[in-house]
């Protein structure tokens, strides 16, 4: 059985603070990369991450923060990382030491920026790291409710299946049920395509669309990522597994979905930036949305809901004008 070794985790926000108490349940000692030294120092007087999901408590003995990604990078294993895509780049180009030796775990729901690749993929081509020390994590999980301890599934995708068990046997807990998966890049693209299909819910709710039509917006968007997943990646899959349907439903229908929030301001006639200051956290789907579609120039998949999404968010078309547009293309 393969060993996960020590593991750290790369990120402060609300999905790293849910992974880590996770994890330290099972490990009782865990590495961890945060930006900043005032917020490391706040997390181990509060014994909370003072930011994010504020309610977890920690033992600050069990963990080993730090600032630095290289000394991580050097004493731990298995590297989880889940910083928002759009900063990934800028944390590894940090690095001085090699990480194509480690196992590496992107929790990431979104692709990395101008080279527009998956984070696996990313990590592959720019850092020489094997597909099997490549693993992703996904499936419907809102941190708040993990923090919650609210029964979650979480898929843990990775070619060697033994490392996906071992990692997805840190995870089972009472609260928390597993799953592996050897489709890392079709879970990669599906959970980036859940965060613009959540922004459409959220645009809808906010021009008043009901919950009739939000159902045939759900079906035609698991309709659309089948067809992309089918054409950028065509493996056996089932698209009605949890990672992929349950993702976008959770995605495109609870009240904790940052994307579906995002997608409501626009709806209700938010401009982009006025939305995103609104919105404190970070809504993928905006950077995803730019990303898929470029990927997609490439792709040729016909993607109405996709289009429809980038129009209103990049080109400025009015949210009426494209929801109407759609809404005559879908069945
Ligand atoms: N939240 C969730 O329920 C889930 C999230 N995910 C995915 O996890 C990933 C991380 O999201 P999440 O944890 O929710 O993020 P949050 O919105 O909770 O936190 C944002 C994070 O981004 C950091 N950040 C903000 N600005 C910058 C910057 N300019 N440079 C570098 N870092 C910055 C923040 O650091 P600081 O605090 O120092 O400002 C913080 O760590 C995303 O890909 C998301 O899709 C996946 C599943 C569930
Ligand atoms: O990925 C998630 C749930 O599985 C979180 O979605 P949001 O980023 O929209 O909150």
């Amino acid at each position: 059985m393969y060993d996960c070794g020590k593991i750290a985790i790369i990120g402060g926000g609300s999905w790293a603070t849910a992974i880590a108490k996770i994890v330290v349940q099972h490990t009782h000692q865990l590495g961890w990369y945060m930006r900043r030294e005032d917020r490391i120092d706040d997390f181990r007087r509060l014994g909370h991450n003072p930011a994010y999901l504020i309610g977890v408590h920690f033992d600050v003995n069990e963990l080993s923060f730090s600032t630095d990604i290289n000394k991580i990078v050097d004493t731990y294993d298995t590297l989880v990382f889940v910083t928002p895509s759009p900063y990934l780049k800028n944390h590894l180009k940090k690095l001085k030491t090699r990480i194509k030796d480690k196992f590496i775990i992107t929790a990431i729901k979104g692709i990395v920026p101008d080279e527009n690749l998956v984070c696996s993929e990313y990590f592959h081509q720019v850092y020489d790291v094997p597909y099997s020390n490549l693993a992703c994590l996904g499936g419907p999980s809102h941190a708040e409710e993990v923090a919650l301890e609210r029964l979650s599934y979480l898929t843990v995708g990775c070619s060697d299946n033994e490392k996906a068990q071992a990692f997805a046997d840190i995870l089972t807990s009472d609260y928390i049920k597993t799953k592996t998966s050897s489709d890392v890049v079709g879970i990669e693209y599906a959970s980036v395509l859940k965060n613009v299909y959540a922004i459409a819910a959220g645009i809808c709710s906010g021009l008043k669309y009901g919950d009739n039509f939000q159902s045939v917006l759900m079906s035609n968007s698991i309709q659309e990522m089948s067809r992309f997943l089918r054409t950028v990646h065509p493996i056996d899959r089932n698209v009605d597994d949890s990672v992929y349907l349950g993702d976008l439903l959770v995605t495109g229908y609870s009240n904790f979905s940052r994307n579906r929030v995002f997608g409501t301001m626009i709806g209700k006639g938010y401009s982009v930036k006025s939305a995103q200051i609104e919105m404190e956290m970070i809504a993928e789907g905006f950077f995803g949305t730019k990303c898929m579609k470029e990927i997609n120039r490439h792709c040729h998949v016909n993607m109405p809901i996709l289009d429809a999404i980038y129009n209103i968010l990049y080109e400025r078309i009015s949210p009426q004008v494209e929801i109407k547009l759609l809404t005559d293309s879908f069945r």
